[in-house]
């Protein structure tokens, strides 16, 4: 019994990863040619124990209209994409057509770039495009922490009622407690602005570098 989250060893790490739901030889062939390809910004992709339960949370949600606002070499889309059902549909924004480059070749040798829309541009314009209806089951937004407050402001009114929006990195390393950039204080008053949310119920989970999971009335 404990009454908080314990903290990951490598080792311990590794085996939580094994015995979740590994990643499969795609994936582990994505995670090292982006590291191969983009060594200085491969830590930006999610960890494997995310992209996991990402698949899991979109099959259990049974989402038919996925958002993510990030998408970089393509692990987070392709675990959200895996999840979907027959006719589902994911649409990814991204300002970059080299890192999504890398994604589009991924989501083909999974079989599953059929079922996946991708939008080039600043999301904070991009998503202002997408219906202004509450039609999307589920969001995941995971780009630059500054645009966090704008695509929020864009996708809470486009949620369906009991859909999901997920959201990476609230934890900040553990700096949100003590924020040293612009970005750690940008995160730190995003999680406010969340809590104060009265249009959503909110958790926010200790997995990977910390994961809030909103639910919308
Ligand atoms: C943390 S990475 C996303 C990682 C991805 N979810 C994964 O699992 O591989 C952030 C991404 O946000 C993108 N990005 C940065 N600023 C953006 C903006 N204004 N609009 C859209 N995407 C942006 C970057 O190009 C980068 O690919």
């Amino acid at each position: 019994m404990t009454t908080k989250s314990i903290p990951l060893t490598s080792e311990l790490h590794a085996y939580l990863v094994s015995r979740g739901a590994p990643p499969d030889e795609i994936m582990r062939d994505l995670a090292e040619e982006t590291l191969a390809a983009l060594p200085n910004d491969a830590q930006m992709q999610v960890a494997p124990e995310q992209a996991a339960f990402l698949t899991f949370l979109t099959r259990l949600l049974g989402v038919r209209h996925a958002v993510e606002v990030g998408t970089f070499t393509g692990l987070s889309s392709l675990a959200i994409a895996r999840g979907l059902p027959e006719g589902g549909r994911l649409t990814c924004f991204d300002i970059s057509e080299e890192f999504t480059g890398i994604a589009r070749r991924y989501w083909a040798r999974a079989g599953v770039d059929d079922r996946i829309e991708l939008r080039i541009g600043p999301a904070g314009d991009t998503l202002r495009e997408l219906p202004h209806e509450r039609h999307l089951d589920f969001a995941f937004i995971d780009a630059d922490k500054t645009g966090y407050p704008i695509y929020w402001a864009e996708l809470v009114p486009r949620m369906r009622p009991g859909g999901v929006i997920a959201v990476d990195n609230v934890l900040r390393g553990g700096r949100v407690i003590a924020p040293q950039n612009a970005d750690d204080r940008a995160i730190a008053a995003f999680n406010d602005e969340v809590l104060a949310d009265v249009r959503v119920d909110a958790v926010m989970l200790p997995i990977a570098d910390g994961l809030t999971l909103a639910r919308v009335h």
